[in-house]
């Protein structure tokens, strides 16, 4: 079914590429239909699972009369992935549709894996928009085409292919001016700049070198310095790189996301180490001591515990080479030996409370340790010992 609804509105939408892919949804300019993206489509296909739909008021969505916002079209995104039955997307949005992906991101960022924003801005002069929004109103789109393929195109993309320029600005002409004003104002109405922090998908900045509408300076250098971590890059072209840039576009989004996905896979492989060697660590230290450990993490040492649970804990004390009993008698005679005496202490506690060893096997430890490491390092693990021990009841 090509039509997906929202809040009243048929919205046309169309997929490409294998369903087992991960899902790209493309967004477009104000004043362009979804075949803004026909060049890099066949680039992102062998990738991705590549959506497209006509926003509202654009091609064959509907155009209902009055104000669209941000909100209103992000909804719309939504509901063509639920259409689709993709709970998670990477969004790739051109001008308007950055500023699209950028409001989805921020209101549901669990539905956003990571986001291309092109040629885009997170505030632009309402006034001009209002100016433009009355021009049309009053003279028809016609009054603004060749001011807009000025700003879409660079001069020599105009030059060279002045077959795509006709083919957009055939379709701008024949526009609604409804929908045309209703996404106006969404841009003319846009608060991003205060929404920008809640964005926490992985998010880079594309510009064209030739871009007048939306260059980085004032426009993606916002979104840069808001969004944390978001990485800016520079492509050719003016305002619609989709069509003036196509190959560069396709290859930025590729490698990015590809990077996205290797940091993601990373982040899930840590996090099944991380689990796996919390586990083994609960067995030999106890809960209680795991838990206040971990209750006691703090920004500056959280990744070091991170790191020794996976390390440590799963690829050590997870080998099959020895029992647990084996490395904790290890664990004594190796501490006594380099006199650390808090994970001395530690051992001696969890190994006793956990049945881990007995009393008789830790003195028999000790008295090796003398002999190995020396009698000074025997006597104070004794003393230590004894007031766990002692301490233990
Ligand atoms: O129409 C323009 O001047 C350029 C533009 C601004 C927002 C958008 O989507 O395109």
């Amino acid at each position: 079914m090509p039509f997906a609804i929202s809040h009243g509105a048929r919205l046309y939408w169309r997929q490409d590429g294998a369903a087992d892919k991960p899902a790209l949804v493309l967004l477009t300019s104000i004043g362009t239909d979804l075949s803004l993206y026909d060049p890099v489509v066949p680039l992102l296909t062998p990738d991705f699972l590549v959506i497209r739909l006509d926003t509202r008021g654009h091609g064959a969505s509907d155009a209902p009369a009055g104000d669209y916002s941000l909100d209103l079209l992000a909804d719309d995104v939504l509901a063509v992935m639920d259409a689709a039955g993709v709970d998670k997307a990477s969004l790739c949005g051109t001008s308007l549709g950055g500023m699209i992906a950028m409001t989805l991101a921020a209101k549901a960022p669990e539905r956003v894996e990571a986001l291309i924003l092109a040629c885009t801005s997170p505030a632009m002069d309402p006034s001009t928009w209002d100016q433009r929004l009355a021009l049309i109103r009053a003279e028809g789109m016609g009054a603004i085409v060749e001011a807009v393929m000025g700003r879409f195109f660079s001069d020599a993309f105009r030059a060279q292919h002045p077959e795509v320029v006709e083919t957009v600005r055939v379709g701008m002409r024949a526009q609604s001016v409804d929908g045309y004003a209703g996404c106006g104002a969404a841009i003319r109405d846009m608060a991003l700049l205060e929404r920008l922090p809640a964005i926490v998908a992985p998010a880079l900045v594309v510009t064209g070198a030739k871009d007048l509408a939306t260059p980085y300076d004032g426009h993606g250098e916002r979104i840069v310095a808001a969004v944390t971590g978001a990485r800016h890059v520079e492509i050719g072209g003016a305002h619609l790189p989709s069509l003036e840039a196509p190959t560069a576009l396709a290859g930025a989004v590729r490698d990015f996301l590809r990077e996205v996905r290797r940091g993601t896979a990373v982040r899930e492989a840590k996090d099944t180490l991380f689990e796996a060697g919390l586990e083994i660590r609960r067995k030999v230290l106890g809960d209680a001591w795991v838990d206040k450990s971990l209750a006691k993490r703090t920004a500056f040492t959280a990744d070091y515990q991170a790191m020794i649970t996976r390390y440590a804990w799963n690829e050590i004390w997870g080998r099959p080479g020895l029992d647990h009993r084996t490395r904790r008698l290890l664990v004594l005679a190796i501490c006594a030996s380099l006199a650390r005496w808090e994970e001395f202490r530690l051992h001696v506690r969890a190994g006793l409370e956990q049945g881990g060893f007995t009393q008789e096997e830790l003195k028999e430890v000790l008295m090796q340790t003398a002999i190995y490491a020396g009698v000074p390092a025997a006597n104070t693990a004794f003393t230590e010992a004894a007031e766990v021990i002692a301490e233990l009841g």
